[in-house]
């Protein structure tokens, strides 16, 4: 707060006045007084020592004809004794026996009930005054305070950025979503002429300093639009209503600018799941959320505002903020790898004089795991360095140093990684990809990273090509293989297994019990459903207990059973990587050396994977026969396959193993008219 707003806080100036009018109480009552008990001002009184005499409700002071010494008091002029109960009444008594003194009056209640009034509310009205200056403080600027419920223009900032989405680097896949906002944004028209639904809100999730602000303030600054902010931090108001009010009157404003964006920062901060926690919701947020909501539901097909909220905890959030209408459309914004942090450090090297030897390649290298708003500190830290050493170029020790400060000062939550762990990590996260790669219904692999994040030290994503609302037993098993090739790359290739697995172990675990308790899809169990392992739960937790649904044989049976299956997998996994070792040190040095790998880059180096033969067609018993006779075709597949397009499943099946193996069929198991009696 600089001078000029501090003179006009109308808070200081209450403070001001009221500490004066205290001042001058307490100087022309209190000042000077020294304590004294009330037999000592009886005989004063007594004694004809006293000129005048002041009777207040809990204090009566003299002041005395001269100077006097009093106990160990020394030359005291002006004495005052408590005036609380019957000895106070002694000392009025005296007071009254004698020959009243000058401005003595014996009724402390008609003392002037305004005047003791006032002195007594002083020091709380003080109190106020204190309260209001520091609250006004605490919201950043002096003079917000007399203006609850009036217009609230200055409690969220507007203004027209000139951000580019050229000035968020290693963004690429949060700055495309964003551009069909940016373009409804600049054309609204366009949009509307074929009715499409514009998406209201935007949240923009990933860790601290990743760019999200900048983000939505590029996509303002694309299209030319203003810009309104306020944080989630800022709602949490102390005064009820006030939050709802501010979100209201915010709204209004965009409105009135329209089209523009408002962006809230920090919205978990109001956001955060209703109810949610011990003691009930918090009232103030909980209004203030629901505001948000009304507001966010009263946007209509022309409301041209666009709300771009960011949060680092999108797991906190309420979910009726994620319904479609409201934040229906959900942004990552990652910590950049090692290619987005070199374009980061080039964006924010400009205007920096580098030495000819400086490479911004190498030092992204060196910092995995920076966000980029730490990447712009690095570059900060190290022109800092220089100029306090009166250089003119930055140059590499300056770099180096810097990182190192970086890294030290705000402390990392992840530790650096040794290079052994780095490899171990690639060959583990390698070992997933490539199981995955290597089965037969598996979704392909999207991306690999083995840059730490919170607790992982890596990962392996694989997503779904479409919507899927059932899986079946030969996808189950390929998951279990791929969960377990993590763990079987480590075996394989260090011969030393680490705990990184046991997430991992846990999965395939609890995949294999379902497919054994509840699929049915175990020789041995059957299509049983053996719902309740005997587990009270309580609270979300296994409280043990012994009212399991099956017997002590029967569990055993379960145990063998998924132990099969993840034996099973755990060979499956293992020929897979063995037949494809190349592949996997080839993707592990990639990895190495890129840390993240993407889609594209995925498909190309799996293009030569050897292929784990299809699985036997299962039965779930011996005693039931194999149908080779496939699903019907619809008239669609029959043009589809007509036109030389692959049909997959509707193939016939005329060459099958049987699982477990069989002597050959007999006849009549085989045939156009077979229909298969298995598990209906
Ligand atoms: N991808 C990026 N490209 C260029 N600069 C970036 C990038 N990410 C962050 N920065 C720099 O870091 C600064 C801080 O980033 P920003 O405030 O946008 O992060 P944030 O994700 O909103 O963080 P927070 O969650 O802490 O609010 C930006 O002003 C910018 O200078
Ligand atoms: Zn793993």
């Amino acid at each position: 707060m600089n001078g000029k707003k501090l003179l006009r806080a109308p808070g200081l100036w209450m403070i001001v006045a009221l500490g004066a009018a205290l001042l001058f109480y307490m100087a022309s009552n209190i000042g000077g007084y020294s304590r004294i008990d009330t037999s000592q001002a009886v005989s004063l009184i007594n004694s004809d020592k006293v000129e005048s005499a002041k009777v207040t409700p809990d204090s009566v002071s003299l002041t005395l004809k001269q100077k006097q010494d009093i106990g160990s008091l020394k030359g005291v002029e002006r004495v005052e004794a408590d005036y609380v109960d019957a000895r106070g009444e002694q000392i009025v008594n005296a007071l009254n026996a004698h020959q009243p003194p000058k401005g003595f009056t014996d009724d402390p209640q008609r003392q002037g009930i305004f005047v003791s009034l006032l002195m007594n509310l002083l020091p709380i009205l003080l109190l106020v005054g204190l309260f209001w200056f520091f609250m006004s403080q605490a919201q950043g600027g002096g003079s917000k305070v007399m203006q609850f419920g009036k217009s609230k223009a200055k409690l969220h900032s507007k203004d027209m950025p000139t951000t580019k989405f050229a000035d968020v680097a290693g963004a690429d896949e949060a700055v495309e979503e964003l551009k069909e906002i940016k373009d409804f944004l600049a054309d609204p028209e366009k949009y509307e002429r074929i009715g499409a639904k514009i998406p209201r809100g935007v949240l923009l999730y990933g860790p601290p300093g990743t760019g999200k602000t900048l983000l939505a303030r590029a996509v303002a600054g694309e299209a030319n639009v203003p810009f309104y902010t306020i944080s989630g931090s800022d709602f949490v108001e102390m005064f009820v209503g006030v939050g709802a009010s501010r979100v209201r009157d915010l709204f209004t404003q965009a409105k009135e600018n329209s089209p523009a964006i408002i962006f809230v920062d920090e919205i978990d901060a109001v956001g955060r799941h209703r109810g949610a926690g011990l003691g009930g919701g918090h009232d103030e947020r909980e209004q203030t959320l629901n505001q948000l909501l009304v507001e966010m539901d009263g946007f209509d097909d022309r409301t041209r505002v666009i709300l771009i909220a960011a949060t680092n905890r999108p797991d906190i959030l309420d979910p009726a903020l994620l319904r479609p209408g409201r934040f229906d459309r959900q942004i990552a914004v990652e910590a950049p790898d090692m290619g987005g942090r070199h374009h980061i450090l080039q964006v924010h090297a400009q205007g920096k004089p580098m030495a000819k030897d400086v490479d911004l390649m190498s030092v992204a290298r060196r910092t995995p795991g920076f966000s980029g708003a730490e990447l712009e500190n690095v570059l900060n830290e190290a022109a800092l360095l220089t100029a306090r050493t009166n250089g003119t170029i930055i140059t590499n020790e300056a770099l180096d140093e810097a990182i190192d400060r970086v890294i030290a000062g705000p402390q990392k939550k992840s530790r650096p990684m040794s290079a052994k762990e780095r490899k171990v990590t690639a060959y583990h996260e390698g070992g997933h990809a490539l199981v995955a790669a290597a089965m037969n219904n598996t979704d392909p692999v999207s991306k690999i990273t083995i840059m730490p994040r919170g607790r992982a030290l890596g990962y392996t994503m694989v997503l779904p090509t479409d919507d899927k609302y059932s899986t079946t037993r030969n996808e189950l098993l390929d998951q279990l293989a791929y969960a377990l090739g993590g763990r079987v790359a480590e075996e394989m290739v260090f011969h030393d297994p680490s705990t990184g697995a046991s997430n991992d172990i846990e999965k395939a675990t609890s995949i294999a019990r379902k497919m054994v308790t509840q699929f049915g899809m175990s020789e041995n169990v059957g299509a049983v459903h053996l719902g309740n392992s005997g587990g009270e739960v309580f609270l979300g937790r296994d409280m043990g207990g012994n009212n399991r649904e099956y017997s002590e044989d029967t569990a055993s049976v379960i145990d063998r059973e998924v132990r099969k299956l993840i034996e099973a997998a755990h060979d499956e996994a293992w020929r897979a990587l063995g037949n494809n070792r190349d592949i996997l040190d080839a993707l592990v040095l990639e990895l190495l050396e890129k840390e993240t790998l993407e889609a594209a880059r995925l498909a190309e180096i799996f293009a030569n994977v050897r292929k784990e033969p299809k699985r036997d067609v299962w039965l779930s018993s011996a005693d039931r026969h194999v149908s080779t006779r496939g699903p019907v075709m619809t008239p669609a597949e029959e043009r589809a396959l007509a036109a030389g397009k692959n049909i997959d499943d509707n193939e016939p099946k005329d060459e099958v193993t049987l699982y477990p193996p069989q002597p050959p069929a007999g006849p009549g198991t085989q045939g156009p008219t077979d229909t298969d009696p298995g598990l209906g």
